[in-house]
């Protein structure tokens, strides 16, 4: 379970951009973050796995706070939390397979990862993994040789060879053509029933957040304002998330009027 816990973010002097936020995720579930450009969505994603440091509060996986944690620590702790980006973060000129096994670095020897000598049991797993989403027969093609599509497989693939117990994944078909986002999403949300894996998707296509999740959160001004099913997401949860002023906003507004 991944809790979080008064978290506060604050870049430099400015006003905070995560206000204090609670969540909690349990089990096997897609859970989209959505919210207009500036909300804070991308920043709650990178201050799971410490991509961004948060200023205060806790984050809890699976007993481990991750805010507590130096830096040694936290490297073998990544592990645990997979991460999916919008750009795919492929090292182009390696192969398929190559960039896959990535995902196991830091649980293979430095050695054997430079020699590209994979244990077999992490080749064979990645074939299983290539098969699964159908890109098996291109692990000897070099990443900048795919479509959009492609790479992004290869990115969840990458991440899910870490056996991660969590999957964040920052704008994952943000890059994507309509037919093929749905694909990924479709993907994703697959695999997380499959690996019974809990995974975050800060996501603009509120349609698809709709479609492929279990639990939508709402984000505005740094704060979570709607959590909810995605049954639940409303025209008026909408402009609110979107467009009018939160209702705490409002209501703390009123009452120091
Ligand atoms: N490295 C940084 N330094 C300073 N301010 C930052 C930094 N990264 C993000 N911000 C600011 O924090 C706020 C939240 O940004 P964030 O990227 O988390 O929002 P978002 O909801 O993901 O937006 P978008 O949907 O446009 O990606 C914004 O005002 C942004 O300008």
């Amino acid at each position: 379970m991944l809790t979080i816990s008064g978290l506060v973010k604050k870049y430099g002097a400015g006003d905070p951009v995560l206000k204090n936020l609670d969540l909690e995720v349990e089990g096997e579930q897609i859970l989209s973050v959505i919210g207009s450009s500036g909300a804070g969505k991308s920043t709650l994603l990178r201050c799971i796995n410490r991509l961004v440091e948060p200023t205060s509060g806790t984050i809890t996986l699976n007993g481990t706070d991750y805010t507590r944690l130096g830096k040694r620590d936290l490297r073998v702790a990544r592990r645990r939390i997979g991460m999916v980006f919008q750009s795919f973060n492929l090292v182009d000129r390696l192969t398929v397979m190559e960039n896959i096994q990535c995902g196991r670095l830091g649980y293979i020897s430095t050695w054997a990862a430079l020699t590209r000598r994979y244990p077999k049991e992490d080749i064979r797993r990645a074939f299983d993994l290539m098969e699964r989403v159908g890109i098996a027969h291109y692990a000897d093609k070099r990443a900048d040789e795919l479509s959009g599509g492609e790479r992004q497989r290869v990115g969840v693939i990458r991440a899910l060879m870490q056996d991660p117990e969590i999957l964040l994944a920052d704008e994952p078909t943000a890059s994507l053509d309509p037919k093929t986002s749905e694909q990924i999403m479709m993907l994703l949300r697959d695999l997380a029933s499959e690996l019974k894996l809990p995974v975050i998707i800060n996501i603009h296509n509120v349609n698809e957040a709709k479609e492929f999740s279990d639990r939508i959160v709402g984000m505005r001004y740094g704060r979570i304002i709607f959590d909810d099913l995605p049954t639940a997401l409303t025209e008026d949860a909408m402009h609110e998330i979107y467009a009018g002023i939160p209702l705490a906003d409002r209501q703390a507004e009123g009452a120091a009027a």
